[in-house]
């Protein structure tokens, strides 16, 4: 894959210094510091409420932070980067996204759509063989393509969710930012999620997840930053923070933390 830079070389791919978002006179979330390196990865963990959400909207500029002297947001060292750039270099993949997925087309229509930003195909675009082929080459890589003249209404939820990925790749983004994508699967489709999220993260892209549970950090994920109370709470190697007592206190219960080959996994102690 390449990396499509478009800001100043060596700069972080995303850079915040004390950036405060304030919503109806009350701060939900406030950074010190975060710099995201290209190619590095990232799972934010923390409670409902907590502002994870907020933070990638912060990244992916739906949010704007108060304003400061000193530039809050910086995208590959750019203060003002042009939407449309980070737009091209992100792809994002939510159960909001999911929860649009109520029209009766065929999948390939849905992938085909990522080339021009709709859900669908827009209308009175005809869609030409490379971008059909293109289509066809991410679903593959997702495992599948069988699955590419079926009604998306007629998915399971996995499958569905599998599908926005590979409509997410048709614009070869250098960042894939998952929000909460095992939300709502069986275990098949978190295994194929979270399958889907090693093999996007070997190929070189900045994995960006945000989750509730360990069990969805793929090992390629080294980093985590946890975030509470519309605060950083702490960032840095899973090894070190992805413990009982560090977890334990970001949730608020008292919680087990077990890990296995690189996996984690959280149950609850009573
Ligand atoms: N537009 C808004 N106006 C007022 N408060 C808001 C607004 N948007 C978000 N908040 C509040 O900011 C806080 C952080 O929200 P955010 O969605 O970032 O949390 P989260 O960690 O993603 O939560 P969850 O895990 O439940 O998705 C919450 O208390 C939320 O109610």
């Amino acid at each position: 894959m390449e990396t499509k830079a478009c800001g100043r070389a060596g700069a972080p791919l995303f850079q915040l210094r004390d950036a405060q978002v304030v919503r109806g006179g009350r701060t939900i979330l406030s950074v010190d510091r975060f710099d995201l390196a290209e190619g590095e990865h990232v799972a934010l963990l923390g409670p409902n409420g907590a502002g994870k959400s907020t933070f990638i909207q912060l990244l992916t500029r739906e949010v704007f932070p108060l304003h400061r002297d000193e530039p809050p947001m910086r995208f590959r060292g750019q203060a003002r980067p042009l939407l449309s750039d980070i737009k091209q270099a992100l792809g994002i993949v939510s159960a909001t996204m999911h929860d649009q997925v109520r029209v009766h087309l065929p999948v390939i229509d849905i992938v085909c759509g990522g080339q021009f930003g709709t859900l669908g195909l827009p209308r009175h675009v005809d869609v030409d063989d490379a971008v059909r082929a293109k289509a066809l080459e991410a679903l593959d890589r997702l495992g599948i393509v069988d699955l590419s003249e079926r009604d998306v209404m007629t998915l399971s939820t996995g499958q569905v969710r599998r599908v926005l990925v590979a409509r997410e790749l048709m614009s070869d983004p250098s960042i894939l930012i998952f929000d909460e994508p095992c939300t709502g699967l069986d275990p098949e489709g978190m295994y194929h999620v979270r399958n889907t999220m090693r093999l996007l993260a070997e190929e070189g892209r900045s994995v960006v997840l945000v989750t509730h549970y360990p069990e969805d950090i793929i090992p390629a994920i080294d980093r985590v930053l946890l975030i509470k109370d519309a605060q950083v709470f702490a960032d840095g190697p899973k090894r070190e923070l992805l413990n009982s007592r560090t977890m334990s206190d970001l949730f608020g219960v008292p919680l087990e933390v077990e890990q296995h080959e690189g996996w984690y996994a959280l149950r609850g102690r009573y």
